[in-house]
């Protein structure tokens, strides 16, 4: 049911709200959920943005839910240090540039052999144009053609080893960059303030792109630009001084006009990156989830918020394309009447002091001098627009991790699975309350232990922090009576496998999938075929077009939820941890596909330490001890107490009837 009710349009700073009531059918809860939908104001670092008079809301304000439960709003710009002082933005490009001299090098000699033959080619054209003979053209004719067909050639091979060099740089801070974020701490995903997979996924795509036509734009500049200005300006000064000299003037008046407007296009390039930038982590979230979508009729919910958003998008671009279309017609402005006002006035000024020939040669020099100027002028454009595109990318590798590995940590070859937590205290930030609280467990090697208790008890942030994605505020983890904080990173977690609630699956096929672990190395089938018969996933498997050879789509989203269950647990058994994490689906499975993952899960049990986050009975009837995680505090349940429980009982123990 929605009731959709948009107000307000035009007016600075009005806030267009409207309600929207959906009903939320999760498993077998059925929650109500009050949605209100309004557009609340969307910061942007630095930016001092004016609201626009348009129909549709300006980019600064930002559509979001607002609800009692916490629905995370789309988030660009969120958890980033304010942006770097623009001069730095060179200082971070610069090692990734400079590690690829051989190429900017080809490609500025290349420039040297195109501006050389541009400068013998200018008196010579200059020369025949006033004074043109059949004979004077059989004799320069093919001297002129070596020289033109040199420029072209050579600059040709400039463009192509300078792009060369931009484009490994870029790869080389793709790959600095998505590694980097790998590293990232999984607070930095997850939570209020959690930066969108898309946001991430746009800066490490079109943002570099972006920063691959800056550094071009550079490297185009530095040596090929300068080197034909040079040739030109020496050129000019020694036909006519003075007129050099006059002709000068113009080139501090089109920097400056090119440094005021350089510095406009920044900032509109700003904003332009950070509106995409939040169309693209609107879109990562809302397709996805795309069955949920349709499932709660909200295609026209959606749609709307699209809009807006594309719409955003859609004037910070064009603002941005304006300008940098306005800023080469005005520089053509003053290039044409300074050369008006050239020509009128060498006529003039020369008083006969040079030939026609002469003359003809200065304005061509001067032509081509205006050119590379031209040519600098769009390097600095392009590093204005490229700076936030920098910025940003660079942003997601500046971080201090709090989970740090220790110098001397340990690496585990073999663990029995003993696994103990000491006084274990835990908050997400220092403004929140404890989720976990003075908590003590003990689970023996082999042993199975089952973890009940309500929703938003602290249940999955255990097994966080065994995983060591999050550390403790106080208390030890120990594995095999050694502190996790002293177990290298890699080696805790090879250790400790985890099947999570919400499945993971990765397009690929199902042998891809089962053995993740080997991904880049190989995948050893016979174990792969091994897993899958124990967690009872051959069955179906073998029934697939082409076997463990089948591509299961985007999410693993041609399977079903039992099946792509099993898969998880066959993962979880080719990954051969000896700790395992279960944190069991709640989502309602059919009985025959409900006891095939039991049966799979029976199987984990069977030579695992095991510490399974049950929603269901049957499950906790198969664990050796269970235990109750409320308000931070774990307290062990008798088993038979548990079955003779009444349905309420149950319930708030965060079982699924
Ligand atoms: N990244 C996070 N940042 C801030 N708070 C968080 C974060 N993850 C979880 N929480 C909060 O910590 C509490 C415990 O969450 P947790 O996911 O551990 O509960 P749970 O017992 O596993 O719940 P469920 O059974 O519903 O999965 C909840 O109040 C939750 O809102």
């Amino acid at each position: 049911m929605m009731n959709m009710n948009l107000r307000g349009k035009t007016k600075k700073k009005e806030i267009l709200s409207s309600s929207l009531k959906c009903n939320f059918i999760c498993s077998r809860k059925v929650m109500s959920i009050s949605l209100s939908l309004r557009l609340i104001p969307l910061t942007f670092p630095h930016s001092s943005s004016s609201a626009f008079n348009l129909k549709t809301p300006s980019p600064k304000y930002y559509l979001s839910f607002r609800s009692k439960t916490s629905l995370k709003p789309l988030n660009a710009t969120a958890k980033f240090p304010p942006f770097i002082a623009p001069s730095k933005s060179l200082s971070l490009i610069k090692p990734h540039v400079q590690s690829h001299y051989k190429p900017i090098i080809a490609g500025w000699l290349c420039s040297v052999v195109s501006v050389f033959s541009l400068s013998k080619l200018i008196p010579k054209i200059a020369c025949l144009s006033s004074n043109l003979t059949v004979d004077q053209l059989k004799s320069d004719g093919w001297v002129l053609g070596v020289f033109v067909l040199a420029r072209l050639v050579a600059t040709y091979w400039q463009q192509a080893f300078l792009w060369e060099a931009a484009l490994s740089a870029v790869y080389d801070i793709r790959v600095n960059v998505f590694e980097r974020v790998l590293q990232r701490e999984l607070s930095f995903f997850e939570g209020g303030s959690g930066v969108s997979s898309g946001d991430i996924a746009y800066r490490i795509t079109a943002e570099a792109n972006d920063v691959a036509d800056t550094i071009y734009a550079l490297l185009n500049t530095i040596v090929p630009s300068l080197l034909q200005l040079s040739a030109m300006a020496a050129q000019m000064l020694a036909i006519s001084p003075a007129l050099s000299l006059i002709s000068a003037l113009v080139i501090p008046c089109m920097a400056l006009v090119i440094a005021y407007l350089g510095e406009r296009l920044r900032k509109i390039s700003k904003k332009s990156h950070l509106s995409i930038a939040t169309l693209s982590a609107y879109l990562n979230e809302v397709l996805p989830a795309i069955l949920f979508v349709k499932a709660n009729n909200a295609e026209l919910c959606e749609s709307t918020r699209f809009r807006r958003l594309a719409h955003s998008d859609r004037y910070e671009r064009l603002k941005k394309r304006k300008m940098k279309a306005l800023i080469p017609q005005i520089v053509q402005i003053i290039y044409f009447g300074a050369l008006f006002i050239l020509c009128a006035g060498s006529l003039l000024v020369s008083g006969g002091s040079f030939d026609g020939c002469g003359l003809v040669s200065f304005i061509t020099s001067l032509i081509f001098l205006i050119e590379p100027i031209q040519g600098v002028g769009k390097a600095y454009n392009e590093l204005k627009q490229g700076e936030p595109a920098i910025e940003r990318l660079f942003d997601l590798t500046r971080f201090k991790s709090k989970v740090v590995e220790k110098s001397d940590a340990v690496k585990l070859d073999h663990v029995t699975g003993d696994v103990k937590f000491c006084n274990i205290s835990f908050k997400y930030a220092d403004n929140m309350p404890l989720i976990l609280d003075k908590l003590n467990l003990h689970i023996r090697a082999g042993e199975t232990v089952a973890l009940i208790g309500p929703s938003g008890g602290g249940k999955s942030t255990l097994a966080k922090l065994l995983l060591r994605l999050y550390d403790p505020v106080s208390g030890s983890i120990l594995v095999d009576n050694h502190d996790i904080q002293r177990i290298r990173l890699d080696s805790l977690r090879r250790h400790v496998g985890l099947v999570s609630q919400d499945i993971t699956l990765f397009s690929g096929t199902v042998a891809e999938n089962i053995g993740y672990r080997d991904l880049i190395g190989k995948i050893d089938m016979e174990r792969v075929e091994l897993a899958a018969r124990t967690a009872n996933a051959d069955e179906f498997i073998r029934t697939l077009p082409q076997g463990y050879e089948t591509h299961i789509g985007p999410r693993g989203s041609s399977l079903s939820g039992g099946q792509r269950q099993r898969l998880a647990i066959a993962r979880a058994l080719y990954q051969n941890s000896s700790i395992l994490i279960l944190d069991e689906a709640t989502s309602a499975l059919d009985s025959r596909s409900e006891l095939l993952v039991r049966q799979a899960v029976e199987c984990l049990m069977g030579n695992h330490t095991v510490l399974v986050i049950a929603h269901r009975l049957e499950t906790v009837m198969m664990a050796e001890r269970v235990f109750l995680l409320d308000n931070g505090k774990l307290q062990e349940l008798n088993r038979s107490t548990l079955m003779g429980s009444n349905h309420d009982t149950l319930v708030s123990s965060g079982l699924v009837i």
